[in-house]
Protein backbone atom coordinates (compact mmCIF):
# COMPACT_ATOMS: atom_id res chain seq x y z
CA UNK A 1 0.00 0.00 0.00
CA UNK A 2 1.73 3.34 -1.18
CA UNK A 3 1.38 6.86 0.50
CA UNK A 4 -1.44 7.65 -0.94
CA UNK A 5 -3.73 4.81 -1.45
CA UNK A 6 -7.05 5.42 0.45
CA UNK A 7 -8.29 3.51 3.43
CA UNK A 8 -11.88 2.50 1.80
CA UNK A 9 -13.00 1.66 5.49
CA UNK A 10 -14.78 5.33 5.57
CA UNK A 11 -15.16 5.50 9.28
CA UNK A 12 -12.25 4.33 10.70
CA UNK A 13 -9.54 7.61 9.52
CA UNK A 14 -10.63 10.64 7.95
CA UNK A 15 -9.82 11.73 4.55
CA UNK A 16 -7.58 14.65 5.04
CA UNK A 17 -5.48 13.39 7.62
CA UNK A 18 -4.80 10.42 5.91
CA UNK A 19 -3.66 12.14 3.38
CA UNK A 20 -0.82 13.74 5.55
CA UNK A 21 -0.08 10.98 7.85
CA UNK A 22 1.60 8.62 5.38
CA UNK A 23 3.70 11.35 4.07
CA UNK A 24 4.67 11.95 7.61
CA UNK A 25 3.61 15.40 7.63
CA UNK A 26 0.62 14.95 10.14
CA UNK A 27 -0.24 17.26 12.71
CA UNK A 28 -3.35 15.63 14.36
CA UNK A 29 -5.01 11.87 14.50
CA UNK A 30 -8.88 11.30 14.78
CA UNK A 31 -9.54 8.37 16.42
CA UNK A 32 -13.11 7.02 16.23
CA UNK A 33 -12.20 4.23 18.66
CA UNK A 34 -15.98 3.33 19.13
CA UNK A 35 -15.71 2.28 15.45
CA UNK A 36 -14.07 -0.69 16.05
CA UNK A 37 -17.03 -2.36 17.54
CA UNK A 38 -17.61 -2.99 13.70
CA UNK A 39 -16.37 -6.92 13.85
CA UNK A 40 -16.68 -6.34 9.66
CA UNK A 41 -13.43 -4.55 10.26
CA UNK A 42 -10.50 -5.58 8.03
CA UNK A 43 -8.17 -6.36 10.61
CA UNK A 44 -5.06 -5.58 8.25
CA UNK A 45 -5.93 -1.96 8.08
CA UNK A 46 -5.99 -1.87 11.66
CA UNK A 47 -2.48 -2.77 11.95
CA UNK A 48 -1.51 -0.58 9.25
CA UNK A 49 -3.42 2.20 11.26
CA UNK A 50 -0.90 1.47 14.46
CA UNK A 51 2.29 1.31 11.95
CA UNK A 52 1.22 5.08 10.90
CA UNK A 53 0.75 5.49 14.04
CA UNK A 54 4.28 4.36 15.24
CA UNK A 55 5.51 6.61 12.20
CA UNK A 56 3.46 9.71 13.20
CA UNK A 57 5.14 9.42 17.13
CA UNK A 58 8.34 9.12 16.21
CA UNK A 59 7.89 12.02 13.66
CA UNK A 60 6.65 14.37 16.95
CA UNK A 61 9.05 13.11 18.83
CA UNK A 62 11.91 14.47 16.43
CA UNK A 63 9.74 17.89 16.16
CA UNK A 64 7.62 17.66 19.50
CA UNK A 65 6.20 21.62 18.91
CA UNK A 66 4.36 20.19 16.11
CA UNK A 67 1.83 17.28 18.32
CA UNK A 68 -1.40 18.34 18.43
CA UNK A 69 -3.91 16.04 18.76
CA UNK A 70 -7.90 15.85 18.45
CA UNK A 71 -10.41 14.33 21.14
CA UNK A 72 -13.15 14.15 19.46
CA UNK A 73 -15.99 13.12 21.43
CA UNK A 74 -15.68 9.46 21.00
CA UNK A 75 -12.01 9.22 21.72
CA UNK A 76 -12.95 11.02 24.97
CA UNK A 77 -15.31 8.74 25.98
CA UNK A 78 -13.22 5.98 25.60
CA UNK A 79 -10.05 7.51 27.39
CA UNK A 80 -12.49 8.36 29.87
CA UNK A 81 -12.97 4.74 30.49
CA UNK A 82 -11.84 3.45 33.98
CA UNK A 83 -11.74 0.18 33.15
CA UNK A 84 -9.02 0.75 30.64
CA UNK A 85 -5.90 -1.51 31.49
CA UNK A 86 -3.03 0.11 32.58
CA UNK A 87 0.82 -1.12 30.96
CA UNK A 88 3.62 0.28 31.10
CA UNK A 89 3.22 1.58 27.68
CA UNK A 90 0.43 4.01 29.09
CA UNK A 91 3.23 5.74 31.43
CA UNK A 92 4.63 7.94 29.23
CA UNK A 93 4.31 9.16 25.58
CA UNK A 94 8.30 7.98 24.83
CA UNK A 95 8.25 4.59 26.36
CA UNK A 96 5.19 3.80 25.42
CA UNK A 97 6.63 3.55 21.65
CA UNK A 98 10.75 3.50 21.89
CA UNK A 99 10.13 -0.14 23.17
CA UNK A 100 7.53 -1.49 20.57
CA UNK A 101 9.70 -2.63 18.11
CA UNK A 102 8.42 -1.54 14.24
CA UNK A 103 9.77 -5.10 13.15
CA UNK A 104 7.07 -6.74 15.21
CA UNK A 105 4.43 -5.34 13.83
CA UNK A 106 5.60 -5.88 10.28
CA UNK A 107 5.59 -9.68 11.68
CA UNK A 108 2.27 -9.21 13.28
CA UNK A 109 0.98 -7.63 9.50
CA UNK A 110 2.03 -10.78 7.91
CA UNK A 111 0.84 -13.16 10.47
CA UNK A 112 -2.70 -14.54 9.69
CA UNK A 113 -5.70 -12.97 11.42
CA UNK A 114 -6.67 -14.83 14.63
CA UNK A 115 -10.32 -14.02 15.62
CA UNK A 116 -11.59 -11.22 17.45
CA UNK A 117 -9.05 -11.33 20.59
CA UNK A 118 -6.71 -9.48 18.32
CA UNK A 119 -9.19 -7.17 17.26
CA UNK A 120 -9.67 -5.86 21.10
CA UNK A 121 -5.98 -5.73 21.73
CA UNK A 122 -5.57 -3.71 18.75
CA UNK A 123 -8.49 -1.33 20.25
CA UNK A 124 -6.83 -1.04 23.61
CA UNK A 125 -3.29 -0.36 21.95
CA UNK A 126 -5.21 2.57 20.42
CA UNK A 127 -6.83 3.67 23.04
CA UNK A 128 -3.52 3.76 24.86
CA UNK A 129 -1.96 5.56 21.72
CA UNK A 130 -4.84 7.71 22.14
CA UNK A 131 -4.05 8.61 25.60
CA UNK A 132 -0.43 8.81 25.23
CA UNK A 133 -1.16 11.22 22.55
CA UNK A 134 -3.44 13.14 24.83
CA UNK A 135 -0.95 13.58 27.13
CA UNK A 136 1.69 15.13 25.02
CA UNK A 137 -1.39 17.77 23.76
CA UNK A 138 -1.38 18.11 27.38
CA UNK A 139 2.17 18.64 28.13
CA UNK A 140 2.05 21.08 25.32
CA UNK A 141 -0.74 23.22 26.68
CA UNK A 142 1.09 22.95 29.75
CA UNK A 143 4.34 24.21 28.33
CA UNK A 144 2.52 27.39 26.85
CA UNK A 145 0.69 28.16 30.04
CA UNK A 146 4.42 28.28 31.69
CA UNK A 147 5.23 30.18 28.83
CA UNK A 148 2.30 32.85 29.04
CA UNK A 149 2.94 32.70 32.92
CA UNK A 150 6.31 33.43 32.61
CA UNK A 151 5.83 36.41 29.54
CA UNK A 152 3.11 38.08 32.07
CA UNK A 153 5.75 37.97 35.13
CA UNK A 154 8.37 39.47 33.27
CA UNK A 155 6.20 42.03 31.88
CA UNK A 156 4.80 42.41 35.85
CA UNK A 157 8.20 42.86 36.68
CA UNK A 158 8.99 45.21 34.04
CA UNK A 159 6.46 47.91 34.63
CA UNK A 160 7.87 46.99 38.26
CA UNK A 161 10.95 48.58 37.70
CA UNK A 162 10.08 51.10 35.27
CA UNK A 163 7.72 52.21 37.84
CA UNK A 164 10.61 52.20 40.80
CA UNK A 165 12.53 54.02 38.27
CA UNK A 166 10.57 56.86 37.57
CA UNK A 167 10.14 57.21 41.59
CA UNK A 168 13.83 57.40 41.49
CA UNK A 169 13.73 60.05 39.06
CA UNK A 170 10.89 61.73 40.63
CA UNK A 171 13.10 61.84 43.86
CA UNK A 172 15.94 62.52 42.01
CA UNK A 173 14.22 65.73 40.89
CA UNK A 174 12.84 66.57 44.09
CA UNK A 175 16.18 66.32 45.18
CA UNK A 176 17.44 68.82 42.20
CA UNK A 177 14.64 70.70 43.28
CA UNK A 178 16.22 71.06 46.61
CA UNK A 179 19.63 72.03 45.60
CA UNK A 180 18.06 74.47 42.79
CA UNK A 181 16.39 76.42 46.09
CA UNK A 182 19.39 76.03 47.74
CA UNK A 183 21.73 78.06 45.08
CA UNK A 184 18.90 80.08 44.52
CA UNK A 185 17.48 81.64 47.78
CA UNK A 186 20.52 80.81 50.16
CA UNK A 187 19.10 82.84 53.46
CA UNK A 188 15.20 80.89 53.03
CA UNK A 189 17.30 77.92 52.75
CA UNK A 190 16.30 75.84 56.00
CA UNK A 191 12.39 76.44 55.43
CA UNK A 192 12.36 75.82 51.79
CA UNK A 193 14.75 72.88 52.00
CA UNK A 194 12.02 71.64 55.12
CA UNK A 195 9.46 71.48 52.03
CA UNK A 196 11.38 69.78 49.68
CA UNK A 197 12.36 67.03 52.51
CA UNK A 198 9.16 66.54 53.15
CA UNK A 199 7.81 66.39 49.63
CA UNK A 200 10.43 63.63 49.32
CA UNK A 201 9.87 62.23 52.36
CA UNK A 202 6.58 61.82 51.38
CA UNK A 203 7.15 60.41 47.56
CA UNK A 204 9.36 57.97 48.96
CA UNK A 205 7.57 56.67 52.14
CA UNK A 206 6.15 53.01 51.90
CA UNK A 207 2.47 54.06 52.00
CA UNK A 208 0.11 53.59 49.48
CA UNK A 209 0.78 53.91 45.52
CA UNK A 210 3.00 56.80 44.61
CA UNK A 211 3.04 58.02 41.01
CA UNK A 212 5.40 60.66 39.89
CA UNK A 213 6.61 61.39 36.33
CA UNK A 214 7.74 63.89 34.82
CA UNK A 215 7.37 64.02 31.12
CA UNK A 216 8.22 66.40 28.21
CA UNK A 217 5.30 67.11 25.83
CA UNK A 218 5.50 65.23 22.97
CA UNK A 219 7.09 68.05 20.48
CA UNK A 220 10.48 69.46 21.31
CA UNK A 221 10.33 72.35 18.82
CA UNK A 222 6.52 73.49 19.53
CA UNK A 223 7.79 74.78 23.20
CA UNK A 224 10.05 74.28 25.52
CA UNK A 225 7.66 74.68 28.31
CA UNK A 226 7.97 71.23 30.15
CA UNK A 227 4.01 69.78 30.52
CA UNK A 228 4.35 67.73 33.95
CA UNK A 229 1.89 64.64 34.13
CA UNK A 230 0.05 64.77 37.33
CA UNK A 231 0.97 62.82 40.11
CA UNK A 232 -1.33 60.73 42.50
CA UNK A 233 -1.53 58.68 44.97
CA UNK A 234 -3.77 55.17 45.38
CA UNK A 235 -4.79 53.82 48.68
CA UNK A 236 -7.18 50.74 49.85
CA UNK A 237 -9.77 51.26 51.96
CA UNK A 238 -11.91 48.24 53.80
CA UNK A 239 -15.58 48.74 54.84
CA UNK A 240 -15.40 52.95 54.73
CA UNK A 241 -11.93 53.10 56.84
CA UNK A 242 -9.22 54.20 54.39
CA UNK A 243 -5.61 52.34 55.13
CA UNK A 244 -2.68 53.52 53.60
CA UNK A 245 -1.28 50.13 54.08
CA UNK A 246 -1.63 48.07 51.15
CA UNK A 247 -1.04 44.49 51.49
CA UNK A 248 -0.23 41.98 48.98
CA UNK A 249 -0.39 39.25 51.73
CA UNK A 250 -3.66 37.93 51.69
CA UNK A 251 -2.89 34.69 53.85
CA UNK A 252 -1.21 34.86 57.28
CA UNK A 253 -0.09 31.75 59.44
CA UNK A 254 -0.34 33.33 62.89
CA UNK A 255 -0.22 30.28 65.37
CA UNK A 256 0.23 27.70 63.01
CA UNK A 257 -3.50 28.55 61.91
CA UNK A 258 -4.47 29.61 58.05
CA UNK A 259 -6.20 32.83 58.09
CA UNK A 260 -7.19 35.39 55.51
CA UNK A 261 -5.50 38.75 56.91
CA UNK A 262 -5.99 41.19 53.94
CA UNK A 263 -7.65 40.70 50.95
CA UNK A 264 -6.46 41.94 47.58
CA UNK A 265 -9.32 44.14 46.30
CA UNK A 266 -10.67 46.45 48.10
CA UNK A 267 -12.17 49.72 47.28
CA UNK A 268 -9.31 51.95 45.88
CA UNK A 269 -8.93 55.76 46.09
CA UNK A 270 -6.92 57.61 43.72
CA UNK A 271 -6.27 61.45 45.16
CA UNK A 272 -4.11 63.85 43.50
CA UNK A 273 -0.64 65.32 44.85
CA UNK A 274 -0.46 67.53 41.75
CA UNK A 275 -3.59 68.72 39.64
CA UNK A 276 -3.97 66.76 36.67
CA UNK A 277 -3.32 68.91 33.38
CA UNK A 278 -4.02 67.19 30.46
CA UNK A 279 -7.10 65.20 29.75
CA UNK A 280 -7.79 63.06 26.44
CA UNK A 281 -11.27 63.07 25.24
CA UNK A 282 -12.94 60.01 23.62
CA UNK A 283 -16.33 60.60 21.68
CA UNK A 284 -18.81 58.23 20.13
CA UNK A 285 -18.79 58.80 16.22
CA UNK A 286 -21.65 60.28 14.50
CA UNK A 287 -23.85 62.11 17.49
CA UNK A 288 -24.97 65.41 17.10
CA UNK A 289 -25.41 65.43 21.08
CA UNK A 290 -22.02 63.86 21.66
CA UNK A 291 -20.60 66.50 19.44
CA UNK A 292 -22.13 69.54 21.00
CA UNK A 293 -21.63 68.43 24.66
CA UNK A 294 -17.58 67.99 23.60
CA UNK A 295 -17.06 71.28 22.30
CA UNK A 296 -18.74 72.62 25.51
CA UNK A 297 -16.47 70.49 27.30
CA UNK A 298 -13.35 71.40 25.42
CA UNK A 299 -14.40 75.05 26.04
CA UNK A 300 -15.07 74.79 29.76
CA UNK A 301 -12.00 72.60 30.51
CA UNK A 302 -9.62 75.27 28.69
CA UNK A 303 -11.30 78.57 29.92
CA UNK A 304 -12.36 77.48 33.73
CA UNK A 305 -9.14 74.87 34.24
CA UNK A 306 -6.81 75.56 31.73
CA UNK A 307 -5.98 72.44 30.64
CA UNK A 308 -4.44 70.75 27.80
CA UNK A 309 -6.60 68.80 25.67
CA UNK A 310 -6.09 65.84 23.38
CA UNK A 311 -9.09 64.37 20.65
CA UNK A 312 -8.83 61.88 17.76
CA UNK A 313 -7.92 63.41 15.02
CA UNK A 314 -11.39 62.81 13.53
CA UNK A 315 -12.52 64.97 16.26
CA UNK A 316 -10.39 67.78 15.32
CA UNK A 317 -11.19 67.97 12.03
CA UNK A 318 -14.66 68.37 13.40
CA UNK A 319 -13.82 70.93 15.72
CA UNK A 320 -12.25 73.18 13.27
CA UNK A 321 -15.03 73.01 11.10
CA UNK A 322 -17.07 74.40 13.70
CA UNK A 323 -14.38 77.18 14.41
CA UNK A 324 -10.50 78.17 14.57
CA UNK A 325 -10.76 78.40 18.38
CA UNK A 326 -10.09 74.68 18.84
CA UNK A 327 -6.50 75.28 17.48
CA UNK A 328 -4.85 74.62 20.81
CA UNK A 329 -6.56 71.38 20.72
CA UNK A 330 -4.39 68.57 20.46
CA UNK A 331 -3.99 65.62 18.07
CA UNK A 332 -1.61 62.69 17.24
CA UNK A 333 -0.61 61.21 14.26
CA UNK A 334 -0.25 57.99 13.71
CA UNK A 335 -0.08 54.74 15.93
CA UNK A 336 3.97 55.18 17.81
CA UNK A 337 1.82 58.41 19.21
CA UNK A 338 -1.13 56.97 20.25
CA UNK A 339 1.51 54.37 22.10
CA UNK A 340 2.93 56.87 24.05
CA UNK A 341 -0.14 58.68 24.94
CA UNK A 342 -0.60 57.28 28.47
CA UNK A 343 2.51 59.15 29.31
CA UNK A 344 1.28 62.33 28.72
CA UNK A 345 -2.30 62.17 30.18
CA UNK A 346 -4.07 62.31 33.23
CA UNK A 347 -7.44 61.64 32.77
CA UNK A 348 -9.87 59.91 29.99
CA UNK A 349 -13.40 61.34 29.44
CA UNK A 350 -15.55 59.13 27.42
CA UNK A 351 -18.87 60.58 25.64
CA UNK A 352 -20.87 57.68 24.79
CA UNK A 353 -21.88 54.26 26.13
CA UNK A 354 -19.93 50.66 27.31
CA UNK A 355 -18.71 50.69 23.48
CA UNK A 356 -16.92 53.92 23.88
CA UNK A 357 -15.12 52.49 27.26
CA UNK A 358 -14.20 49.87 25.56
CA UNK A 359 -13.10 51.65 22.97
CA UNK A 360 -10.66 54.00 24.69
CA UNK A 361 -9.51 50.49 26.98
CA UNK A 362 -8.47 49.32 23.43
CA UNK A 363 -5.96 52.61 22.29
CA UNK A 364 -4.03 51.48 25.71
CA UNK A 365 -2.10 48.36 25.24
CA UNK A 366 -0.34 48.54 28.32
CA UNK A 367 -0.84 51.22 31.16
CA UNK A 368 -4.49 53.14 30.95
CA UNK A 369 -4.81 56.31 32.70
CA UNK A 370 -7.91 56.70 35.17
CA UNK A 371 -11.33 56.88 32.70
CA UNK A 372 -14.35 58.85 33.58
CA UNK A 373 -17.12 57.49 31.54
CA UNK A 374 -20.04 59.65 30.78
CA UNK A 375 -23.17 58.53 29.73
CA UNK A 376 -24.14 59.24 26.38
CA UNK A 377 -25.38 55.78 25.52
CA UNK A 378 -28.75 53.99 25.99
CA UNK A 379 -27.39 51.17 28.55
CA UNK A 380 -24.26 52.96 29.45
CA UNK A 381 -23.81 49.73 32.75
CA UNK A 382 -19.87 51.09 33.06
CA UNK A 383 -20.70 54.89 32.36
CA UNK A 384 -22.28 55.99 35.43
CA UNK A 385 -21.21 60.09 35.34
CA UNK A 386 -24.24 61.97 34.14
CA UNK A 387 -23.42 64.22 30.82
CA UNK A 388 -26.18 66.94 32.38
CA UNK A 389 -24.01 67.48 35.77
CA UNK A 390 -19.97 67.27 33.65
CA UNK A 391 -19.14 70.36 35.43
CA UNK A 392 -20.34 69.60 38.83
CA UNK A 393 -18.59 65.80 38.41
CA UNK A 394 -15.33 67.29 36.60
CA UNK A 395 -14.79 69.96 39.55
CA UNK A 396 -14.89 66.97 42.05
CA UNK A 397 -12.88 64.54 39.85
CA UNK A 398 -10.06 66.73 39.14
CA UNK A 399 -10.21 67.90 42.95
CA UNK A 400 -10.34 63.94 44.00
CA UNK A 401 -9.85 61.49 45.82
CA UNK A 402 -11.67 59.63 43.55
CA UNK A 403 -13.19 55.97 43.86
CA UNK A 404 -12.30 54.24 41.20
CA UNK A 405 -12.46 50.07 39.72
CA UNK A 406 -9.66 48.54 38.89
CA UNK A 407 -10.60 46.65 35.65
CA UNK A 408 -9.04 43.51 34.86
CA UNK A 409 -8.27 43.01 31.26
CA UNK A 410 -7.21 39.43 29.27
CA UNK A 411 -4.26 39.42 27.28
CA UNK A 412 -5.14 37.16 24.12
CA UNK A 413 -2.44 35.84 21.76
CA UNK A 414 -3.20 34.16 18.73
CA UNK A 415 -1.11 30.99 18.16
CA UNK A 416 -1.16 29.73 14.81
CA UNK A 417 0.06 26.43 14.04
CA UNK A 418 2.70 27.70 11.28
CA UNK A 419 4.20 29.49 13.42
CA UNK A 420 7.52 27.97 14.40
CA UNK A 421 7.60 29.58 18.15
CA UNK A 422 4.81 30.91 20.85
CA UNK A 423 4.10 34.47 20.31
CA UNK A 424 6.41 34.76 16.79
CA UNK A 425 3.75 35.88 14.92
CA UNK A 426 0.90 38.15 16.72
CA UNK A 427 0.78 41.16 18.89
CA UNK A 428 -1.29 39.71 22.31
CA UNK A 429 -4.57 41.43 22.21
CA UNK A 430 -6.10 42.97 25.53
CA UNK A 431 -9.64 43.02 25.94
CA UNK A 432 -11.82 44.54 28.85
CA UNK A 433 -14.86 42.80 28.41
CA UNK A 434 -13.95 39.22 26.54
CA UNK A 435 -12.90 37.10 23.86
CA UNK A 436 -15.05 34.77 21.61
CA UNK A 437 -14.37 32.28 19.95
CA UNK A 438 -17.19 31.33 17.72
CA UNK A 439 -18.38 29.23 14.26
CA UNK A 440 -18.59 32.78 12.48
CA UNK A 441 -20.78 32.31 9.13
CA UNK A 442 -20.45 28.36 9.40
CA UNK A 443 -23.09 25.97 9.90
CA UNK A 444 -20.98 23.46 11.42
CA UNK A 445 -20.90 22.65 15.21
CA UNK A 446 -17.81 24.36 16.66
CA UNK A 447 -14.88 22.11 18.39
CA UNK A 448 -12.64 23.23 20.61
CA UNK A 449 -10.48 22.37 22.71
CA UNK A 450 -9.68 23.70 26.14
CA UNK A 451 -6.98 23.35 28.41
CA UNK A 452 -6.18 25.30 32.04
CA UNK A 453 -2.89 25.37 32.88
CA UNK A 454 -1.58 21.86 32.54
CA UNK A 455 -5.41 20.01 32.43
CA UNK A 456 -7.33 19.59 29.66
CA UNK A 457 -10.87 20.90 30.71
CA UNK A 458 -13.62 19.46 28.28
CA UNK A 459 -14.04 20.12 24.48
CA UNK A 460 -16.52 22.84 23.31
CA UNK A 461 -19.07 21.49 20.77
CA UNK A 462 -22.05 24.18 20.33
CA UNK A 463 -21.80 27.69 18.87
CA UNK A 464 -18.61 28.58 20.60
CA UNK A 465 -16.88 29.70 23.91
CA UNK A 466 -16.92 33.44 26.23
CA UNK A 467 -13.37 33.95 28.11
CA UNK A 468 -14.89 36.86 29.97
CA UNK A 469 -13.55 39.36 32.75
CA UNK A 470 -15.85 40.01 35.69
CA UNK A 471 -16.47 43.47 34.24
CA UNK A 472 -17.18 41.87 30.81
CA UNK A 473 -19.81 39.54 32.61
CA UNK A 474 -22.75 41.31 31.99
CA UNK A 475 -22.53 41.88 29.03
CA UNK A 476 -22.00 38.56 26.26
CA UNK A 477 -21.08 36.12 28.66
CA UNK A 478 -24.60 36.99 30.75
CA UNK A 479 -26.46 36.97 27.22
CA UNK A 480 -25.05 33.27 27.58
CA UNK A 481 -26.25 31.80 30.52
CA UNK A 482 -23.12 33.51 32.54
CA UNK A 483 -23.23 33.98 36.09
CA UNK A 484 -22.68 38.37 36.57
CA UNK A 485 -19.60 39.11 38.88
CA UNK A 486 -18.54 42.72 40.95
CA UNK A 487 -16.19 43.69 38.67
CA UNK A 488 -13.35 44.08 41.55
CA UNK A 489 -13.66 40.26 41.72
CA UNK A 490 -10.42 38.69 39.92
CA UNK A 491 -11.12 35.64 37.72
CA UNK A 492 -11.78 34.50 34.20
CA UNK A 493 -15.90 33.64 33.32
CA UNK A 494 -15.52 30.23 31.25
CA UNK A 495 -19.17 30.67 29.22
CA UNK A 496 -19.68 28.08 26.42
CA UNK A 497 -21.91 29.41 23.48
CA UNK A 498 -25.31 27.17 23.19
CA UNK A 499 -23.22 24.14 24.09
CA UNK A 500 -24.39 21.10 22.77
CA UNK A 501 -24.78 19.08 26.04
CA UNK A 502 -27.29 19.63 28.68
CA UNK A 503 -25.06 19.27 30.93
CA UNK A 504 -22.22 22.20 30.10
CA UNK A 505 -22.96 24.75 33.13
CA UNK A 506 -20.58 28.09 32.93
CA UNK A 507 -17.26 28.30 35.11
CA UNK A 508 -15.46 30.95 36.40
CA UNK A 509 -11.66 30.52 36.92
CA UNK A 510 -9.11 32.32 39.30
CA UNK A 511 -7.21 35.13 38.09
CA UNK A 512 -3.73 33.24 37.96
CA UNK A 513 -4.60 30.94 35.28
CA UNK A 514 -3.78 30.42 31.51
CA UNK A 515 -6.46 29.45 29.19
CA UNK A 516 -5.84 27.70 25.87
CA UNK A 517 -8.41 27.10 23.13
CA UNK A 518 -7.16 25.30 20.51
CA UNK A 519 -9.36 24.38 16.87
CA UNK A 520 -8.70 20.79 16.46
CA UNK A 521 -6.95 19.45 12.95
CA UNK A 522 -10.23 17.32 12.29
CA UNK A 523 -12.17 20.50 12.65
CA UNK A 524 -14.88 20.82 10.19
CA UNK A 525 -14.56 24.33 9.68
CA UNK A 526 -12.26 27.01 10.95
CA UNK A 527 -13.64 29.17 14.10
CA UNK A 528 -13.48 32.96 14.46
CA UNK A 529 -11.86 35.05 17.89
CA UNK A 530 -13.43 38.57 18.67
CA UNK A 531 -12.05 41.20 21.06
CA UNK A 532 -14.72 42.67 22.66
CA UNK A 533 -17.26 42.19 19.85
CA UNK A 534 -14.44 43.63 17.16
CA UNK A 535 -11.37 42.75 15.19
CA UNK A 536 -12.19 38.85 14.00
CA UNK A 537 -9.44 36.81 13.20
CA UNK A 538 -9.67 33.02 11.96
CA UNK A 539 -8.53 30.22 13.76
CA UNK A 540 -7.41 27.58 11.25
CA UNK A 541 -7.35 24.13 12.51
CA UNK A 542 -4.22 23.64 14.63
CA UNK A 543 -4.06 27.51 15.65
CA UNK A 544 -4.96 28.13 19.39
CA UNK A 545 -5.88 31.30 21.37
CA UNK A 546 -4.12 31.63 24.71
CA UNK A 547 -5.28 33.82 27.03
CA UNK A 548 -4.58 34.89 30.85
CA UNK A 549 -5.01 37.96 32.86
CA UNK A 550 -3.32 41.42 31.71
CA UNK A 551 -1.12 43.21 33.83
CA UNK A 552 -2.28 46.72 32.97
CA UNK A 553 -6.19 47.24 34.50
CA UNK A 554 -8.54 49.81 33.41
CA UNK A 555 -8.95 52.20 36.10
CA UNK A 556 -12.62 53.53 36.19
CA UNK A 557 -13.60 56.52 38.10
CA UNK A 558 -16.88 55.60 40.37
CA UNK A 559 -19.61 57.66 40.93
CA UNK A 560 -20.19 56.93 44.37
CA UNK A 561 -17.74 53.18 44.88
CA UNK A 562 -17.59 50.18 42.56
CA UNK A 563 -20.07 48.17 44.54
CA UNK A 564 -22.74 50.94 44.60
CA UNK A 565 -22.29 51.46 40.73
CA UNK A 566 -22.04 47.76 40.12
CA UNK A 567 -25.71 47.38 42.08
CA UNK A 568 -27.17 50.46 40.50
CA UNK A 569 -26.02 49.51 37.16
CA UNK A 570 -27.60 45.85 37.22
CA UNK A 571 -30.59 47.65 38.81
CA UNK A 572 -31.55 50.75 36.67
CA UNK A 573 -29.66 49.07 33.17
CA UNK A 574 -30.66 45.46 33.39
CA UNK A 575 -33.85 45.71 35.72
CA UNK A 576 -31.91 42.42 37.76
CA UNK A 577 -34.71 41.17 39.98
CA UNK A 578 -37.62 43.17 38.73
CA UNK A 579 -40.97 42.39 40.38
CA UNK A 580 -43.98 43.69 41.48
CA UNK A 581 -43.93 43.38 45.18
CA UNK A 582 -46.68 40.83 46.55
CA UNK A 583 -49.53 42.83 48.28
CA UNK A 584 -50.21 41.56 52.26
CA UNK A 585 -54.17 40.42 50.74
CA UNK A 586 -54.10 37.27 50.50
CA UNK A 587 -53.49 33.77 52.67
CA UNK A 588 -51.24 33.86 55.67
CA UNK A 589 -49.34 31.21 57.43
CA UNK A 590 -51.35 30.63 60.80
N1 LIG B 1 -25.76 38.59 22.62
C1 LIG B 1 -25.16 39.59 23.22
O1 LIG B 1 -25.55 40.05 24.29
C2 LIG B 1 -23.97 40.20 22.58
C3 LIG B 1 -23.59 39.84 21.29
C4 LIG B 1 -22.45 40.43 20.75
C5 LIG B 1 -21.71 41.34 21.50
N2 LIG B 1 -22.10 41.67 22.74
C6 LIG B 1 -21.34 42.58 23.59
O2 LIG B 1 -21.10 43.80 22.98
C7 LIG B 1 -19.82 44.22 23.37
C8 LIG B 1 -19.35 45.29 22.44
O3 LIG B 1 -20.05 46.42 22.79
P1 LIG B 1 -20.27 47.60 21.75
O4 LIG B 1 -20.95 48.70 22.48
O5 LIG B 1 -19.00 47.86 21.04
O6 LIG B 1 -21.23 46.90 20.73
P2 LIG B 1 -22.79 47.14 20.51
O7 LIG B 1 -23.00 48.51 20.01
O8 LIG B 1 -23.25 45.99 19.70
O9 LIG B 1 -23.42 47.09 21.97
C9 LIG B 1 -23.54 45.93 22.73
C10 LIG B 1 -24.38 46.20 23.99
O10 LIG B 1 -23.69 45.60 25.07
C11 LIG B 1 -23.61 46.53 26.15
N3 LIG B 1 -22.37 46.30 26.89
C12 LIG B 1 -21.10 46.40 26.44
N4 LIG B 1 -20.24 46.13 27.44
C13 LIG B 1 -20.99 45.87 28.53
C14 LIG B 1 -20.68 45.51 29.87
N5 LIG B 1 -19.44 45.32 30.27
N6 LIG B 1 -21.71 45.31 30.73
C15 LIG B 1 -22.97 45.45 30.35
N7 LIG B 1 -23.33 45.77 29.10
C16 LIG B 1 -22.35 45.97 28.20
C17 LIG B 1 -23.63 47.89 25.49
O11 LIG B 1 -24.10 48.86 26.38
C18 LIG B 1 -24.55 47.67 24.33
O12 LIG B 1 -25.88 47.90 24.69
C19 LIG B 1 -19.00 42.96 23.33
O13 LIG B 1 -17.86 43.06 24.12
C20 LIG B 1 -19.98 41.95 23.84
O14 LIG B 1 -19.87 41.76 25.23
C21 LIG B 1 -23.21 41.11 23.29
N1 LIG C 1 -14.06 57.00 19.47
C1 LIG C 1 -14.56 56.01 18.75
N2 LIG C 1 -14.09 55.72 17.52
C2 LIG C 1 -14.61 54.72 16.79
N3 LIG C 1 -15.63 53.94 17.19
C3 LIG C 1 -16.14 54.18 18.41
C4 LIG C 1 -15.64 55.23 19.26
N4 LIG C 1 -16.36 55.22 20.39
C5 LIG C 1 -17.25 54.23 20.27
N5 LIG C 1 -17.13 53.61 19.09
C6 LIG C 1 -17.93 52.48 18.61
O1 LIG C 1 -19.24 52.96 18.40
C7 LIG C 1 -20.18 51.96 18.76
C8 LIG C 1 -21.27 52.53 19.63
O2 LIG C 1 -20.71 53.16 20.74
P1 LIG C 1 -21.38 53.11 22.17
O3 LIG C 1 -21.58 51.72 22.61
O4 LIG C 1 -20.56 53.97 23.04
O5 LIG C 1 -22.76 53.83 21.93
P2 LIG C 1 -24.21 53.26 22.10
O6 LIG C 1 -24.34 52.01 21.33
O7 LIG C 1 -25.11 54.39 21.73
O8 LIG C 1 -24.33 53.06 23.64
P3 LIG C 1 -24.70 51.77 24.50
O9 LIG C 1 -23.51 50.85 24.37
O10 LIG C 1 -24.89 52.27 25.88
O11 LIG C 1 -25.91 51.16 23.91
C9 LIG C 1 -19.39 50.85 19.46
O12 LIG C 1 -19.30 49.75 18.59
C10 LIG C 1 -18.03 51.43 19.68
O13 LIG C 1 -16.99 50.49 19.52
Amino acid sequence: MTGHDRLTTPSIYQGREEEKDREGNTHSLSLSLSLFANKQTNKRILLLLLLLLLQYQRERVMSPNKIIINNNSSSSSSLGNADMPSSQSENGFISSFSLFPEKAVQELLQSPVQGDDHLIEFSEALRTVAKALRRVAEGKASAQAEAAEWKRKYELERARNLQSENRGKSCLELQADLDDMRTINPTNQPTLCNEANEKFERCCSSNGICSHEVLRNGNPDSDSKMVRKASFKLSWCSKGVQSDQHKHDIVSFERGNITTAERSSKQISLKWESSPQTVLILTKPNSVSVQILCAEMIRWLRQQKKLHIYVEPRVRVELLTESSYFNFVETWKDEKEISTLHTKVDLVLTLGGDGTVLWAASMFKGPVPPIVPFSLGSLGFMTPFYSEHYKECLESILKGPISITLRHRLQCHVVRDAAKNEYEAEEPILVLNEVTIDRGISSYLTNLECYCDNSFVTCVQGDGLILSTTSGSTAYSLAAGGSMVHPQVPGILFTPICPHSLSFRPLIMPEHVTLRVQVPFNSRSPAWASFDGKDRKQLAPGDALVCSMAPWPVPTACLVDSTNDFLRSIHEGLHWNLRKTQSFDGPRES
